[in-house]
């Protein structure tokens, strides 16, 4: 088995009375690329906010042995747990290596930091052939397709050493080509690391989930493999809206259980 590099444990976040994440366990594993997926407000970014220091929370985030609940966001990032937004967070007046030389700076001066360097460290290099920006190495990130911005904050991550990615919808907005090849840059990230990624794109999820962990109402609905979580009844439900709870989102149930995911996404996307 995979080994495990993030443990959360019974994860509550409440807002003014209101559980937004109610209990959740969630184990994240070297080597996959583990979906969180589950209807609009259930919780999923909220969690991601936990994990990383932005929301705070009752329960245990753990890795490597150490406790994370209550410590610092740079401390958590410096444990190796980084995270992507909706919409990327890449410096737009720099260029695409002075961005990835800046994430793998910390600890350099300022100004050694804004400075062109005539030699880029290996690391840079060879994350830039990674997420596939090599030829755009002195093009300004601002300028960069929705898509090239994604990669390199992803990018901007693995040169900062995360071993932890938590991606929020990183395919939003991408052509069909742009997230083939997300995809493949998930695996081959995950392939040392453990990547979560946050998504409403069931197609996407089906195509590159290694592990599925459902929320719904902040709590953990149903985890496993795509398929397990395909035929889970409560799954179905909820993504259907065939409970009495849930009269208004009622879709008919048509076809077999992944398809009735998909009819899920289409409504939820
Ligand atoms: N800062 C906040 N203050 C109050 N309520 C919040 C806050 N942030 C989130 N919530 C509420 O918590 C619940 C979970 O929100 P969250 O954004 O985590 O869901 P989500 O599963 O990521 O949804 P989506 O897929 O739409 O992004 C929602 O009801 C949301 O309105």
């Amino acid at each position: 088995m995979n080994d495990v590099l993030l443990t959360c444990k019974n994860i509550e976040v409440s807002f003014d009375g209101f559980k937004a994440v109610d209990g959740v366990d969630l184990e994240l594993r070297r080597g996959e690329v583990h979906f969180l997926i589950g209807p609009n407000g259930a919780g999923k970014t909220t969690l991601v906010d936990a994990i990383t220091g932005l929301a705070k929370y009752t329960g245990s985030v753990t890795k490597d042995g150490e406790e994370l609940r209550g410590k610092k966001i740079p401390h958590i990032a410096r444990k190796g747990i980084g995270r992507t937004f909706q919409t990327a967070t890449v410096f737009e007046n720099l260029t695409v290596a002075q961005n990835l030389d800046i994430a793998a700076g910390a600890g350099r001066s300022p100004w050694s930091l804004l400075r062109r360097r005539k030699h880029l460290p290996q690391q840079v290099l060879e994350t830039m052939e990674r997420i596939g920006l090599a030829d755009h190495a002195g093009t300004d990130a601002g300028i960069l397709a929705h898509g090239q911005k994604q990669w390199l904050e992803i990018g901007m991550l693995l040169v900062g050493d995360a071993d932890v990615l938590l991606l929020d919808e990183p395919i939003a907005g991408m052509g069909h080509e742009e997230r083939e090849t997300t995809g493949k840059l998930l695996h081959d990230i995950a392939a040392d690391r453990a990547v979560a990624v946050v998504e409403h794109d069931m197609d996407f999820m089906r195509a590159n989930a290694s592990r599925v962990t459902v929320l719904h109402a902040g709590a953990v609905l149903a985890a496993g493999s795509v398929d397990e979580v395909s035929t889970d009844a409560k799954v179905q439900e909820v993504y259907l809206g065939t409970s009495n709870a849930a009269p208004s989102e009622t879709a008919p149930s048509k076809g077999a259980p992944s398809k009735d995911m998909e009819t899920a996404d289409a409504r939820v996307a």
